[in-house]
């Protein structure tokens, strides 16, 4: 057994990618929490601490995705009741189930994806626009009900639940909903206590026992998030390492990758 120092991409990798020879499964990691907890929050902390951000959507090892590009096409009579706060996004019956899983499905069979993007203004998807989900070795999915749906749920190989309390995020909810997302105060407060806290209470706070980590706090739980971003390298460190072996001795490689790879191979490190 040997132990590669850096995670930085060797050129077997980035052949195998260019290639379409993504092969391996992701590491499929599901976030959970309430409205506003601060899950996209964490997401962003965990790929900046793991110097995804400023990369290449292509090259990027690690891709975070959000359940509302989930949310199921409306009908017109439900766009108007969503117009005036009075349609339930909180229940698990606003989501496309099917296409959140075949999505997931094809996320674990190493494929290129085409996502939808939510428009929340108009409460509607984008019709001329799909966000492009590369083949990545992390694969982040957050949203209110991942762990609602027991066979979404069965993907994830890690489960992070954030548990921020409902003042806290009713007081960010109540901003971000006005400034980003187009809402009046009264709007968003009639929106809140007639749909969104009563299905917290139902359907999302009770998905909380299938977490494998709690995150209290979100994103100020440091130590939290540097505990996952630690178990998120030594996955990263170990994949790179069964990829340069595999690479190495792939004679469909072309020579100079299988030497770069050996190369790669030169920098390990034997366990003391
Ligand atoms: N730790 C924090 N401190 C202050 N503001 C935060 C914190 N975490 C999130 N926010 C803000 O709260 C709002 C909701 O956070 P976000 O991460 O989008 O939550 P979620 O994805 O759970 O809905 C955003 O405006 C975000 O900037
Ligand atoms: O058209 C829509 C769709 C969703 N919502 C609300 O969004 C939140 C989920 O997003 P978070 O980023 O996790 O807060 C959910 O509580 C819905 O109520 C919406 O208002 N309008």
């Amino acid at each position: 057994m040997y132990f590669i120092q850096n995670i930085d991409m060797s050129d077997a990798i980035k052949f195998r990618k260019m290639n379409g020879i993504e092969g391996k499964a992701p590491f499929l990691i599901g976030v959970a929490g309430g409205t506003a907890s601060g899950k996209s929050t964490v997401c962003k902390r965990i790929m900046e601490k793991l110097g995804q951000v400023d990369m290449d959507q292509t090259q990027r090892q690690v891709v975070c995705i959000s359940q509302d590009s989930f949310y199921r096409e409306l009908t017109a009579a439900e766009i108007v009741k969503a117009g005036q706060g009075l349609f339930n996004f909180d229940h698990p019956n606003a989501f496309d189930e099917g296409l959140m899983e075949r999505t997931l499905n094809d996320i674990l069979a190493g494929k290129k994806c085409e996502v939808p993007v939510y428009d929340f203004k108009n409460h509607t998807t984008r019709k001329d626009e799909t966000m492009t989900i590369y083949p990545a070795d992390v694969v982040l999915f957050e949203g209110i009900l991942v762990f609602f749906f027991p066979q979404i749920r069965n993907l994830f190989h890690m489960k992070l639940f954030v548990d921020t309390d409902s003042d806290t995020r009713l007081a960010r909810r109540v901003p971000r909903d006005i400034i980003e997302r187009g809402r009046d105060l009264e709007q968003v407060l009639n929106q809140y206590m007639n749909f969104v806290k009563p299905a917290f209470e139902e359907f999302c706070s009770p998905t909380k026992k299938f977490a494998d980590v709690i995150i209290p706090r979100g994103a100020d739980n440091t130590v939290a998030i540097d505990l996952i971003v630690q178990h998120i390298k030594d996955f990263l460190t170990n994949r790179q390492e069964e990829i340069i072996v595999e690479t190495a001795s792939n004679n469909s490689t072309p020579s100079h990758v299988r030497r770069a790879a050996i190369n790669e191979g030169g920098q390990f490190k034997r366990p003391h």
